[in-house]
Protein backbone atom coordinates (compact mmCIF):
# COMPACT_ATOMS: atom_id res chain seq x y z
CA UNK A 1 0.00 0.00 0.00
CA UNK A 2 0.90 3.40 -1.01
CA UNK A 3 2.29 6.41 1.85
CA UNK A 4 -0.57 8.82 0.46
CA UNK A 5 -3.49 5.97 1.05
CA UNK A 6 -2.38 5.48 4.56
CA UNK A 7 -1.98 9.27 5.36
CA UNK A 8 -5.43 9.61 3.59
CA UNK A 9 -7.04 6.92 5.47
CA UNK A 10 -9.95 8.10 7.52
CA UNK A 11 -11.76 5.50 9.69
CA UNK A 12 -15.66 5.54 8.66
CA UNK A 13 -17.74 6.24 12.40
CA UNK A 14 -19.48 3.34 12.45
CA UNK A 15 -16.30 1.41 11.58
CA UNK A 16 -14.83 1.96 14.95
CA UNK A 17 -18.06 0.21 17.33
CA UNK A 18 -17.29 -2.87 18.26
CA UNK A 19 -19.85 -5.80 18.14
CA UNK A 20 -19.90 -9.08 20.57
CA UNK A 21 -20.67 -11.97 18.28
CA UNK A 22 -21.61 -15.12 19.85
CA UNK A 23 -19.43 -17.74 19.53
CA UNK A 24 -17.96 -20.87 20.88
CA UNK A 25 -15.95 -21.08 22.98
CA UNK A 26 -16.85 -17.92 24.56
CA UNK A 27 -18.43 -14.55 22.45
CA UNK A 28 -15.44 -12.90 20.94
CA UNK A 29 -15.25 -9.14 20.80
CA UNK A 30 -15.15 -7.62 17.06
CA UNK A 31 -13.88 -4.15 15.40
CA UNK A 32 -15.22 -3.56 12.14
CA UNK A 33 -12.33 -1.78 10.86
CA UNK A 34 -9.88 -4.29 12.22
CA UNK A 35 -12.15 -7.26 10.86
CA UNK A 36 -12.14 -8.87 7.30
CA UNK A 37 -14.18 -11.89 5.85
CA UNK A 38 -11.61 -14.62 4.17
CA UNK A 39 -13.50 -16.49 1.35
CA UNK A 40 -11.80 -19.41 0.74
CA UNK A 41 -11.78 -20.57 -2.59
CA UNK A 42 -15.33 -20.63 -3.33
CA UNK A 43 -14.32 -21.50 -6.99
CA UNK A 44 -16.06 -23.63 -9.57
CA UNK A 45 -13.85 -26.33 -8.86
CA UNK A 46 -14.88 -26.42 -4.91
CA UNK A 47 -18.78 -26.32 -5.55
CA UNK A 48 -20.36 -26.61 -8.94
CA UNK A 49 -21.62 -29.55 -10.39
CA UNK A 50 -18.72 -30.42 -13.08
CA UNK A 51 -15.82 -28.98 -11.26
CA UNK A 52 -12.64 -30.72 -9.80
CA UNK A 53 -13.88 -32.58 -6.48
CA UNK A 54 -16.91 -33.31 -8.26
CA UNK A 55 -14.90 -35.08 -11.14
CA UNK A 56 -12.96 -36.04 -8.28
CA UNK A 57 -15.35 -38.00 -6.56
CA UNK A 58 -16.54 -36.09 -3.82
CA UNK A 59 -19.65 -35.19 -2.52
CA UNK A 60 -20.68 -31.73 -3.25
CA UNK A 61 -24.36 -31.66 -2.71
CA UNK A 62 -23.98 -29.28 0.69
CA UNK A 63 -22.42 -26.59 -1.82
CA UNK A 64 -25.06 -24.97 -2.82
CA UNK A 65 -26.48 -23.83 0.93
CA UNK A 66 -22.94 -23.15 1.66
CA UNK A 67 -22.93 -20.43 -1.15
CA UNK A 68 -25.98 -19.17 -0.29
CA UNK A 69 -25.06 -18.45 3.55
CA UNK A 70 -21.88 -17.48 2.28
CA UNK A 71 -23.90 -14.54 -0.02
CA UNK A 72 -25.84 -13.66 3.39
CA UNK A 73 -22.37 -13.13 5.22
CA UNK A 74 -20.82 -10.80 2.63
CA UNK A 75 -23.96 -8.97 2.30
CA UNK A 76 -23.98 -8.09 6.28
CA UNK A 77 -20.16 -7.87 6.31
CA UNK A 78 -19.68 -5.10 3.13
CA UNK A 79 -22.87 -3.49 4.93
CA UNK A 80 -21.30 -3.03 7.56
CA UNK A 81 -17.74 -1.58 6.02
CA UNK A 82 -16.07 -4.93 7.03
CA UNK A 83 -13.22 -5.52 4.52
CA UNK A 84 -13.57 -8.82 2.48
CA UNK A 85 -10.79 -11.05 0.98
CA UNK A 86 -10.85 -14.09 -1.62
CA UNK A 87 -8.48 -16.50 -1.84
CA UNK A 88 -8.64 -18.48 -5.51
CA UNK A 89 -6.59 -21.61 -5.47
CA UNK A 90 -4.84 -22.92 -8.76
CA UNK A 91 -1.78 -22.56 -11.03
CA UNK A 92 -0.56 -21.66 -14.10
CA UNK A 93 -1.99 -23.41 -17.20
CA UNK A 94 0.89 -25.58 -17.65
CA UNK A 95 0.96 -26.05 -14.03
CA UNK A 96 4.33 -25.18 -13.47
CA UNK A 97 3.33 -23.60 -10.09
CA UNK A 98 1.74 -26.90 -9.00
CA UNK A 99 5.23 -28.26 -8.77
CA UNK A 100 6.65 -31.63 -10.21
CA UNK A 101 7.67 -34.91 -8.78
CA UNK A 102 9.79 -32.99 -6.14
CA UNK A 103 7.09 -31.49 -4.48
CA UNK A 104 4.45 -33.06 -2.30
CA UNK A 105 1.68 -30.85 -3.64
CA UNK A 106 2.41 -33.33 -7.36
CA UNK A 107 1.93 -36.26 -5.28
CA UNK A 108 -1.11 -35.20 -2.83
CA UNK A 109 -3.18 -32.85 -5.03
CA UNK A 110 -6.49 -34.87 -6.14
CA UNK A 111 -6.84 -32.13 -9.21
CA UNK A 112 -3.39 -33.36 -10.38
CA UNK A 113 -3.99 -37.19 -9.92
CA UNK A 114 -7.65 -36.71 -12.07
CA UNK A 115 -5.89 -34.95 -14.31
CA UNK A 116 -2.87 -38.00 -14.45
CA UNK A 117 -6.01 -40.69 -14.91
CA UNK A 118 -7.99 -38.77 -17.22
CA UNK A 119 -5.45 -36.92 -19.50
CA UNK A 120 -8.81 -35.81 -21.10
CA UNK A 121 -9.44 -32.98 -18.33
CA UNK A 122 -5.58 -31.65 -18.89
CA UNK A 123 -5.35 -27.68 -18.44
CA UNK A 124 -8.87 -28.10 -17.40
CA UNK A 125 -8.43 -28.28 -13.74
CA UNK A 126 -7.52 -25.51 -11.26
CA UNK A 127 -5.92 -23.63 -14.76
CA UNK A 128 -6.11 -20.27 -13.84
CA UNK A 129 -8.45 -18.74 -17.10
CA UNK A 130 -10.51 -21.93 -16.92
CA UNK A 131 -14.11 -22.15 -15.80
CA UNK A 132 -12.84 -24.37 -13.10
CA UNK A 133 -10.59 -21.74 -11.61
CA UNK A 134 -13.15 -19.05 -11.79
CA UNK A 135 -14.92 -17.65 -8.44
CA UNK A 136 -18.77 -18.80 -8.79
CA UNK A 137 -21.12 -16.43 -10.58
CA UNK A 138 -23.34 -16.04 -7.18
CA UNK A 139 -20.36 -14.59 -4.79
CA UNK A 140 -18.15 -12.33 -7.90
CA UNK A 141 -16.02 -10.10 -5.89
CA UNK A 142 -17.29 -6.49 -5.60
CA UNK A 143 -15.20 -3.25 -5.84
CA UNK A 144 -13.14 -2.69 -2.81
CA UNK A 145 -12.95 -6.42 -2.01
CA UNK A 146 -9.10 -8.29 -2.65
CA UNK A 147 -8.11 -11.34 -4.13
CA UNK A 148 -5.39 -13.28 -3.15
CA UNK A 149 -4.33 -16.07 -5.62
CA UNK A 150 -2.69 -18.85 -3.83
CA UNK A 151 -1.48 -21.83 -4.90
CA UNK A 152 -1.45 -24.20 -1.84
CA UNK A 153 -4.03 -25.29 0.75
CA UNK A 154 -3.07 -22.22 3.41
CA UNK A 155 -3.82 -18.95 2.06
CA UNK A 156 -0.95 -17.26 4.17
CA UNK A 157 1.86 -19.39 2.19
CA UNK A 158 3.85 -17.89 -0.14
CA UNK A 159 0.96 -14.94 -0.69
CA UNK A 160 1.19 -11.54 0.35
CA UNK A 161 -1.72 -12.24 2.70
CA UNK A 162 0.06 -11.06 5.51
CA UNK A 163 1.17 -8.21 4.56
CA UNK A 164 -2.40 -7.30 2.85
CA UNK A 165 -3.83 -7.78 6.48
CA UNK A 166 -1.35 -5.87 8.63
CA UNK A 167 -1.27 -2.65 5.99
CA UNK A 168 -4.98 -2.22 7.36
CA UNK A 169 -4.28 -3.35 10.56
CA UNK A 170 -6.65 -6.26 10.22
CA UNK A 171 -6.41 -8.59 13.47
CA UNK A 172 -9.56 -10.81 13.37
CA UNK A 173 -10.40 -13.13 10.19
CA UNK A 174 -13.70 -14.62 9.70
CA UNK A 175 -13.42 -17.94 7.09
CA UNK A 176 -16.22 -19.18 5.15
CA UNK A 177 -15.74 -21.42 1.75
CA UNK A 178 -14.61 -25.07 0.76
CA UNK A 179 -13.24 -26.97 2.03
CA UNK A 180 -13.45 -26.62 6.04
CA UNK A 181 -11.11 -29.39 6.64
CA UNK A 182 -8.55 -27.87 3.83
CA UNK A 183 -7.97 -24.58 2.82
CA UNK A 184 -9.86 -23.27 5.31
CA UNK A 185 -8.55 -25.40 8.09
CA UNK A 186 -5.06 -24.42 6.95
CA UNK A 187 -5.61 -20.76 6.40
CA UNK A 188 -7.11 -20.43 9.90
CA UNK A 189 -4.06 -22.57 11.70
CA UNK A 190 -1.66 -20.49 9.75
CA UNK A 191 -3.38 -17.63 10.85
CA UNK A 192 -3.26 -18.23 14.83
CA UNK A 193 0.47 -18.82 14.29
CA UNK A 194 0.46 -15.14 12.77
CA UNK A 195 -1.59 -13.70 15.83
CA UNK A 196 -4.61 -13.25 13.84
CA UNK A 197 -8.27 -13.92 15.84
CA UNK A 198 -9.99 -16.84 13.75
CA UNK A 199 -13.39 -17.09 13.51
CA UNK A 200 -15.01 -20.02 11.38
CA UNK A 201 -18.83 -19.78 10.54
CA UNK A 202 -19.99 -23.81 10.37
CA UNK A 203 -22.87 -23.01 8.58
CA UNK A 204 -20.94 -21.00 5.85
CA UNK A 205 -18.65 -23.93 5.51
CA UNK A 206 -18.66 -27.27 3.39
CA UNK A 207 -15.91 -30.62 4.01
CA UNK A 208 -14.29 -32.78 1.41
CA UNK A 209 -15.02 -36.15 2.83
CA UNK A 210 -17.12 -37.68 5.46
CA UNK A 211 -19.02 -36.02 7.57
CA UNK A 212 -17.39 -36.32 10.67
CA UNK A 213 -14.11 -34.71 9.18
CA UNK A 214 -16.72 -31.01 9.35
CA UNK A 215 -16.99 -31.90 13.38
CA UNK A 216 -13.36 -32.58 13.51
CA UNK A 217 -12.40 -29.34 12.40
CA UNK A 218 -15.06 -27.61 14.44
CA UNK A 219 -13.27 -29.29 17.09
CA UNK A 220 -9.97 -28.13 16.68
CA UNK A 221 -10.85 -24.76 15.80
CA UNK A 222 -13.29 -24.70 19.02
CA UNK A 223 -10.59 -25.96 20.75
CA UNK A 224 -7.10 -25.10 19.74
CA UNK A 225 -7.37 -22.43 17.08
CA UNK A 226 -9.58 -20.06 17.24
CA UNK A 227 -13.39 -19.35 17.82
CA UNK A 228 -16.65 -21.11 15.92
CA UNK A 229 -19.78 -19.12 15.00
CA UNK A 230 -22.90 -19.21 12.92
CA UNK A 231 -23.87 -17.12 9.78
CA UNK A 232 -27.23 -15.88 11.78
CA UNK A 233 -25.15 -14.74 14.40
CA UNK A 234 -22.48 -13.08 12.43
CA UNK A 235 -25.11 -10.57 10.34
CA UNK A 236 -26.87 -10.37 13.62
CA UNK A 237 -23.97 -8.80 15.20
CA UNK A 238 -21.63 -6.98 12.39
CA UNK A 239 -25.39 -5.71 11.45
CA UNK A 240 -24.96 -3.84 15.15
CA UNK A 241 -22.25 -1.33 13.34
CA UNK A 242 -24.02 -1.39 10.19
CA UNK A 243 -24.53 2.51 9.12
CA UNK A 244 -27.62 2.49 10.05
CA UNK A 245 -27.46 2.00 13.49
CA UNK A 246 -24.27 3.96 14.15
CA UNK A 247 -25.98 7.58 14.59
N1 LIG B 1 -9.94 -25.38 -1.20
C1 LIG B 1 -9.60 -26.54 -0.66
O1 LIG B 1 -9.90 -26.81 0.51
N2 LIG B 1 -8.97 -27.45 -1.46
C2 LIG B 1 -8.87 -28.76 -1.15
C3 LIG B 1 -8.25 -29.66 -1.96
C4 LIG B 1 -7.56 -29.28 -3.19
O2 LIG B 1 -7.44 -28.13 -3.54
O3 LIG B 1 -7.09 -30.21 -3.87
Amino acid sequence: MSEAVVAGYQPRPELTKSVTLPARPEPITLKPSETAVVVVDMQNAYSTEGGYVDLAGFDISGAKGTISNIKKTLDAAREAGVLVVYFQNGWDPDYVEAGGPGSPNWHKSNALKTMRKRPELQGQLLAKGTWDYAIVDELQPKPGDILVPKSRYSGFFNTNMDSVLRARGIRNLVFVGIATNVCVESSLRDAFHLEYFGVMLEDATHHLGPDFIQQATVYNVEKFFGWVATVNDFCGAIGQAAPADAA
